[in-house]
């Protein structure tokens, strides 16, 4: 189906009851095995020209793995090809980081997924441990986004962390760099930093959101990091205000869906022809949050 103009193609990585905040959850994690067989399935038929690929929720790291030799083979099919990674692994509260997938993934995140990636979206706990350094401060958020950059990625964006803001407590700051070697050997760098008014709740799926939809606002302005993390948090901001208006009572009828990845303004249409393919699981059916999204 096509969306912002992105014709998608799905791969489930995993199929859960619910997603995993929940106290219970039950379904299949994918093997590798399960995606060669679907790839293979698109090389048989010539169709496995694709413009993006973004991953996102994983557990199995010889998955992960095949996701890898796959991208690489991608890459030969079609050298544009931009990879978006989102190294979902953990997240921290009240200041304590927790991994919600095995461990034994973090190694493969490192040293095999990431080099290949070109863009990342860590949290600031994924941050912290990709790079094996943490960021009290800005400066050390700064050479936190350096290391990442050496590993491989020319876009860094941290979608979210608890670094102090210069409006108060009610905000949560987002940080992104872009760092390019120009065809000159000229070396271009751009850092934005975003202060983002918070929701007094706990989302879940937001960063999967945060990822699809800064792939689209890449694809519209690909030398403009501000500008694409603008119309991202600005499409996250009215999704998670209206979601918890919603929750509270205050907005009769809404659907939390695919739908309402139509917010943030902008022309959303036309941009025809494009070629993605998403390999993350969809994440859960109803509570109150912007999970539904994540079919991109
Ligand atoms: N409580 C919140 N209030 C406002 N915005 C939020 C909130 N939680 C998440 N977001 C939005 O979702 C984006 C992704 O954040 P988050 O879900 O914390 O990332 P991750 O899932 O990678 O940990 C943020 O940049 C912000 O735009
Ligand atoms: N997918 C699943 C199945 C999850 O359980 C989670 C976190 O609980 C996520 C994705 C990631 O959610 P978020 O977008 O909030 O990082």
């Amino acid at each position: 189906y096509c969306v912002l103009g992105f014709e998608v193609d799905t791969v489930n990585s995993v199929q859960f009851s619910n997603h995993t905040g929940y106290d219970h959850w039950t379904g299949q994690v994918m093997t590798a095995n399960e995606l060669h067989t679907l790839y293979d399935g698109l090389k048989l038929n010539g169709v496995n020209r694709y413009d993006y690929v973004l991953t996102g929720y994983t557990r199995d790291a010889s998955f992960l793995e095949m996701v890898v030799d796959i991208i690489r083979e991608l890459k030969c099919q079609n050298p544009n090809l931009v990879y978006v990674c989102d190294p979902v692994m953990g997240d921290q509260r009240n200041g304590d980081g927790y991994m919600y997938v095995p461990e034994h993934l973090l190694p493969v995140y490192k040293e095999k997924v990431v080099p290949v990636a070109d863009i990342i979206t860590p949290n600031q706990y994924e941050a912290e441990i990709l790079a094996g350094k943490k960021m009290n401060t800005e400066k050390e958020a700064l050479e936190v986004m350096d290391l990442l950059h050496a590993m491989g990625p020319e876009t860094v964006v941290i979608t979210s962390s608890d670094l102090p803001s210069s409006l108060g407590k009610d905000y949560l700051i987002a940080l992104g760099s872009l760092r390019k070697i120009k065809a000159d050997g000229t070396l271009v760098k751009e850092r934005i930093r975003m202060e983002i008014p918070k929701v007094d709740a706990v989302f879940v799926g937001t960063g999967d959101l945060f990822t699809a939809m800064l792939l689209a606002w890449t694809h519209t302005h690909p030398n403009n990091l501000k500008m694409a993390c603008e119309k991202t948090a600005s499409a996250l901001q009215h999704i998670v205000r209206r979601t918890i208006n919603h929750a509270r009572g205050k907005e009769p009828g809404m659907w939390v869906g695919g739908g309402m990845l139509g917010w943030g303004g902008g022309t959303w249409d036309g941009w025809g022809g494009l070629h993605c393919w998403v390999v993350g699981c969809r994440v859960g059916w109803g509570g109150c949050s912007a999970e539904g999204s994540v079919r991109h």
